[in-house]
């Protein structure tokens, strides 16, 4: 247990009421008591600490100025609101951070009213802000939109869709660019060297503020050439022309580790009669604690880790995982045929890609934040004869569900799909389960969709996606570790739409996709303890169906269960529409589908995830003896 740190001035602040009690000159000390708990809370929970720390000031700022939650605060991605969860009623609760029944690791609307909007996928901000602000403006309320937003969630196109559309807020928008230089990895595109152009013209803000005493200092008709001359102060000196083109009245750039220099201007911008404002902080992701400041990747999520020497705890050695082996299998591939490439969305140590870019530098592309974009540039490398793997989570890749249908679908061109993080995720939570893929690709013509049940097929998956030519094609796959089985030396091609049993019995048939195998593997052998012999199919590909082997096995055995780590609308539907159009129905087949519940699971370890969800082993067993028990009608005859 980590010693909690004193933090006098901190315990007196509960909400942010509290904090605007105090003298403004008692900031400083509660930013760095509130530092201080950040640190020795994810101490002991784990989680994304880095991103929290660099906004510590800025949250005591802002919390300060603003009449939250009047004033609607909007975090993005909302891995950064640590600081502001700690001083919005929920420093009790702090140390439950994204453990099952405890805080979420995100912001969440039902979790406070001080958590305006819900985050966790990127670049949402702004849109959301937007929303209060025309709202409020309708209403007639004065209060605003305020959207904290990265220099990497920055690089996403919904911001600009955003700022694009903002102009008609007035000064009802405040944006707040938080520019740490740093997104998970390294910031990546033109945008990174405009905002240090930005930053490196520190002089600016001198010419601008003369500027602005000046037009405030002249009669109207001078105001306006005046206003004019400072709008073009901006421009020349600056990239803040960027943000000015969009409508913006570019504010910056500001020290926000300086809580009194923030103060002071967003006091300004708060009660400035232009707008929308986007005021412009330069921060350092893990700032306060040497040991994020020190770290590649600013400590942007950690497991529970040592106070003192920032040493993280080691996680028991256990099998490899499954981003690990794609690494591997990549690294492979990219070796043997020049024309394989790789592309990542801001992800590169997420998926592995960091591996394969140390070796494939030229052939490897992290686009940042910008999934839509990833699949469309990879339409465009596969149309001209490249062999691109888009490596982009589960959950993410919902974000680029258009593309990858007009763009790679229709087209019927040969992108790659590396869908990590399939199924239940654990501690993220509900935003970032891969829960819907099955449902979203399976439904497109053209596609291929493969389910890895192991490691061992993972490799052979990867290397059949490379040499498959011929259209698009998936693999999904889970977060965590492998079974630890043995990789193939020599990766296999697999046959597409050919599952494989991996358990012969007679009397009932488990149709498993995925990983969710093992379970199935243990149910069969608790059914054939109690007599109930038991064969165990991997179907492999969720798209096509293995028909033969299917049609097989729901003509030979009395029940029938199909299992898979995703919501409605993957494996089970579409056996069951196979099964209904043969008729495989119509003689008294007793067929159970089991997937995730129609509902959003919360954070939790992932076992427990399952285990809500119901397709454990046990669940799977209780399925099958129901079914059993169940007469012609379906129903469950209870025993006298
Ligand atoms: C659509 C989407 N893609 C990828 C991610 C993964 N992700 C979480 S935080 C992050 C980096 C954000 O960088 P920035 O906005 O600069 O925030 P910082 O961590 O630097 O404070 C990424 C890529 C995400 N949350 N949402
Ligand atoms: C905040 C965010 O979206 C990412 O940092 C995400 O939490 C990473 O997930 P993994 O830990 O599964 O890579
Ligand atoms: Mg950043």
């Amino acid at each position: 247990m980590s010693d909690r740190p004193k933090t006098p001035l901190l315990d007196t602040v509960t909400v942010p009421a509290d904090i605007r009690a105090l003298d403004r000159s008692q900031l400083v000390q509660l930013a760095e008591e509130l530092r201080q708990e950040t640190i020795s809370a994810v101490s002991v929970t784990g989680g994304h600490l880095g991103a929290g720390l660099g906004v510590v000031e800025l949250t005591v700022a802002i919390h300060y100025v603003f009449e939250t939650p009047l004033d609607k605060l909007v975090w993005d991605v909302g891995h950064q609101a640590y600081p502001h969860k700690i001083v919005t009623g929920r420093r009790d609760r702090i140390r439950t951070l994204r453990q099952g029944g405890g805080l979420s690791g995100f912001t969440k609307r039902t979790e406070s009213e001080y958590d305006a909007f819900g985050a966790a996928h990127s670049s949402t901000s702004i849109s959301a802000a937007l929303g209060f602000a025309i709202a409020n403006k309708l209403s007639g309320d004065p209060h605003h939109g305020i959207a904290v937003i990265g220099d990497g969630a920055m690089s996403a196109g919904m911001a600009y869709e955003a700022m694009n559309n903002a102009a008609a807020a007035g000064n009802r928008l405040i944006v707040i660019l938080n520019d740490n230089d740093m997104s998970i990895a390294p910031p990546v595109g033109s945008l990174r060297n405009a905002l240090a152009r930005l930053v490196s013209s520190g002089k600016y803000l001198a010419p601008r503020r003369l500027a602005q005493k000046l037009a405030r200092a002249m009669p109207e008709p001078l105001h306006v050439a005046a206003h004019r001359m400072e709008q073009y102060a901006r421009g020349m000196f600056t990239g803040g022309t960027l943000f000015d083109e969009l409508g913006f009245y570019y504010v910056g750039p500001i020290d926000g580790h300086d809580v009194n220099a923030l103060v002071e201007v967003l006091e300004n911008v708060r009660d400035a009669e232009e707008g929308p404002m986007l005021v412009h902080v330069v921060t350092n992701k893990g700032k306060g604690y040497a040991p994020a400041e020190n770290a590649a990747d600013k400590y942007h999520g950690v497991v529970k880790f040592d106070v003192v020497s920032g040493v993280q705890a080691k996680a028991a050695a256990g099998a490899p995982s499954y981003t690990g082996v794609f690494a591997k299998a990549m690294l492979a591939e990219m070796e043997r045929d020049e024309k394989v490439v790789a592309i990542t969305a801001a992800m590169p140590s997420g998926t592995g890609l960091d591996k394969v870019q140390e070796k494939f530098p030229d052939r490897t592309f992290d686009v940042g934040i910008a999934e839509q974009h990833a699949v469309t540039f990879a339409a465009g490398l596969a149309a001209e004869g490249y062999r691109p793997f888009c490596a982009i989570y589960s959950t993410f890749l919902q974000r680029a569900y258009d593309q990858v249908v007009h763009d790679v679908a229709i087209q019927n061109l040969p992108v790659r799909f590396a869908m990590d993080r399939a199924g239940l995720v654990g501690a993220d939570g509900a935003t970032h389960a891969g829960s819907f893929d099955l449902a979203y690709l399976c439904t497109l013509p053209n596609f291929v969709v493969m389910a890895a049940a192991d490691e061992a097929e993972l490799v052979n998956m990867v290397h059949t996606m490379a040499v498959h030519n011929s259209g698009p094609i998936a693999v999904r796959y889970p977060r965590g570790e492998g079974r630890g089985i043995e990789l193939p030396q020599v990766p296999q091609a697999l046959e597409i739409g050919k599952g494989r049993i991996v358990r012969q019995g007679t009397k009932v048939a488990i149709l498993s996709l995925g990983t969710r195998l093992e379970e199935a593997e243990k149910a069969a052998e608790q059914l054939e303890a109690k007599g109930l012999s038991t064969t165990v199919a991997d179907l492999r590909f969720a798209k096509p169906l293995d028909e033969a082997l299917i049609r097989k096995l729901l003509t030979t055995h009395e029940v029938a269960v199909t299992i898979e780590e995703a919501s409605i609308g993957g494996i089970g539907a579409h056996v069951l529409t196979m099964a209904s159009d043969e008729g495989l129905l119509d003689g008294g087949l007793k067929i159970r589908t089991m997937r995730l519940p129609d509902r959003f699971i919360d954070q939790d370890k992932p076992e427990k995830q399952y285990d809500e969800a119901g397709l454990n082993a046990p669940q799977i067993v209780e399925t099958v003896l129901k079914a059993l028990r169940s007469n012609s009608a379906g129903i469950e005859e209870v025993r006298a």
